[in-house]
């Protein structure tokens, strides 16, 4: 393709050209260059001027077209990459052509002599944290921001590998994925979890894109990192408040199922065993009736503390409904999961509460138990539970009853 300069000089050339010719035609002088010669009143004093003047504009014109492309000839390699970073939009797979390194793009000045100097100080300046490595992935070059962010200095980073910044705490495949995706030439976009130099780990969003040279191979990688821990924090924040029972503070169903399916997976991948727990507070109704919902309440907040006081740290409590609770006991057996259900409901029975009245109350509890059987899906264990703590109720309550399986439509087997 012409360049767009080029095109317009030839332009140009052809009009002067053509606009001598005509003036010269008009004065007579080209066709009648021997009399003019000859003649004592001759108008050729008149055309050389003119023709001076025109020679003059078209010496301008040429040098105003052929002067950048000099300029930009003498260009070095950065001048190029900024060039295209800046045209393209840094964050682009750049080609970098000589057409685009020569383009001024749309400006009146030489590409090296504004642009260099423009997307320098854009990018120097530029209020998210730009890195740009070499293709050995070595540090080329950071801006003000990015120094700011890490903590570190200009001479701490240049030459080493941005894996300086891991803090360990980025899954493996967020980083596989990210050099296959860059490697093969696409832009890479995801988070991070990065180590400052005072040690604090914060969350970067990245954009990461190779440019490369002229012959197509990838020369030099361009991140662009935004700070995104205060994000990351209030989504936290927010999963974590959306997932707490108000009442009383433990894990609610969102949460339980969350957990569980998680642990479910955890049980089938690895074989171990899993119990699971549904506790529900006997003739609730009664209580809230006698002894008033502020009772109830206290109530509730009572067993859900019993509960977390008498399981393992990573046992998983979560209050599933009204005045029902379940329990996960990861790495427990239907045997394990009975004698802790037997204990809790002891521990329940025990409990004496006080209403506003001043009038004393007890609490008893029923208790569903399932396990975790190969192929499982979390709404089976549920089920099985559930139909558990429904025999536990009809056989009279404050008591445990587990089913190993429902799933043939057998009747439960009581433990007890
Ligand atoms: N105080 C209080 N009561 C609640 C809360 N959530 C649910 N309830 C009440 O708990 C009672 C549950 O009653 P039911 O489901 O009939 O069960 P129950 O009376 O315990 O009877 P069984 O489970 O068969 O022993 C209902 O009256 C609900 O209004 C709560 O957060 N606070």
């Amino acid at each position: 393709m012409i360049h767009p300069r080029l095109s317009l000089t030839i332009f140009l050339v052809l009009a002067f050209v053509s606009l001598t010719a005509v003036g010269l035609w008009m004065l007579d002088g080209v066709f009648a260059a021997g009399e003019f010669a000859q003649s004592s009143k001759t108008p050729y004093n008149v055309f050389v001027p003119f023709l001076a003047v025109s020679l003059a504009l078209l010496a301008m014109v040429v040098a105003w077209a052929v002067w950048p492309l000099l300029g930009t000839a003498r260009s070095d390699a950065s001048t190029q990459v900024f060039a295209d970073a800046g045209r393209r939009g840094i964050g682009g797979p750049v080609a970098a052509d000589r057409a685009s390194a020569n383009s001024s793009g749309g400006f009146p000045f030489p590409v090296n002599e504004y642009s260099l100097h423009t997307y320098k100080a854009a990018v120097d300046h530029a209020p998210a944290a730009i890195m740009i490595t070499n293709a050995r992935g070595r540090i080329e070059y950071v801006n003000e921001t990015f120094l700011r962010s890490s903590g570190y200095t200009r001479e701490e980073v240049i030459g080493r590998s941005p894996a300086m910044f891991k803090s360990g705490h980025t899954k493996i495949e967020v980083y596989t994925d990210l050099w296959q995706t860059i490697l093969s030439g696409k832009i890479w976009r995801g988070e991070v979890r990065n180590r400052r130099k005072n040690g604090d780990e914060y969350w970067e969003n990245m954009a990461i894109s190779p440019l490369r040279d002229h012959f197509g191979r990838v020369s030099h990688f361009v991140a662009v990192r935004e700070d995104v821990t205060e994000r990351r924090g209030r989504e936290e924040d927010l999963r974590q408040l959306a997932q707490i029972d108000p009442l009383t503070g433990i894990g609610n169903r969102r949460y339980l199922v969350e957990r569980a399916e998680h642990e479910r997976l955890r049980a089938e991948r690895f074989g171990q065993p899993l119990a699971l727990l549904m506790l529900d507070i006997d003739h609730f109704k009664k209580i809230n009736d006698r002894h008033g919902h502020a009772a109830g309440d206290e109530a509730i907040c009572t067993v859900a503390r019993t509960c977390i006081e008498g399981v393992r740290e990573i046992d998983i409590v979560g209050r599933y409904g009204g005045e029902e609770f379940v329990i996960l006991l990861p790495g427990t057996t239907l045997e394990g999961g009975r004698e802790l259900a037997e204990r809790l409901r002891q521990r329940i029975a025990g409990i004496e509460l006080t209403d506003s009245e001043g009038t004393s109350f007890g609490l008893t509890a029923s208790v569903g138990l399932a396990s975790f059987q190969k192929g499982d899906q979390l709404e089976q264990m549920l089920a099985s539970a559930d139909a558990a703590l429904y025999r536990a109720k009809s056989l009279g309550r404050n008591r445990v009853v587990a089913v190993m399986d429902c799933l043939d439509g057998a009747p439960p087997a009581d433990v007890q």
